[in-house]
């Protein structure tokens, strides 16, 4: 067994553009058994769309409290990062290593992972997706003191 074939006790929003459409099938196969739930929020197709659309539909799943994390897949991962970070709530970055991926959870609870699928591999994406997941945010006041300041910033 590989180390993301084990259960993840997350229930995980997923969505992306046009261009993430490939690697997002791909991660729907992968990872909607080994997570307490998996929300598909599209794109459903290739046909050209706006990525603004599914970084909306993923962080209404997070700040409804549907989902536990949000995965967001356009072309480079950098136009769902921007949109999706506009919103409160949501602290979204491009991870495309694993070292990112779970540092960026345990330090600075980040809630949406971002994926590039016309920079990276489905294996390479899977296990970064790994990483996101089963990574838990590490409550030390050094990081709490730094999450407060951003949620002072959204406030502003
Ligand atoms: O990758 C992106 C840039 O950061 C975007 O999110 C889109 O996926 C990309 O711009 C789509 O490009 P296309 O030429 O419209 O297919």
């Amino acid at each position: 067994m590989s180390d993301h074939d084990s259960p993840i006790s997350l229930r995980l929003a997923v969505g992306g553009d046009h261009a993430g459409f490939q690697l997002k099938t791909l991660v729907i196969e992968r990872f909607s058994d080994h997570v307490i739930e998996l929300l598909d929020c599209g794109t459903h197709d290739e046909e050209a769309c706006d990525y603004p659309d599914f970084a909306v539909e993923v962080a209404e799943r997070i700040n409804s409290g549907q989902a536990d994390r949000g995965l967001l897949i356009c072309g480079s991962g950098v136009g769902v990062s921007v949109a999706a970070n506009k919103i409160t709530g949501i602290r979204a970055a491009i991870c495309h290593d694993t070292y990112s991926a779970r540092q960026g959870v345990e330090h600075d609870d980040m809630n949406v992972l971002c994926i590039g699928g016309r920079i990276i591999g489905s294996e390479l994406a899977f296990e970064i997706i790994t990483a996101f997941l089963k990574a838990r945010y590490t409550p030390q006041e050094r990081h709490a003191r730094r999450l407060r300041k951003i949620i002072a910033l959204e406030e502003n």
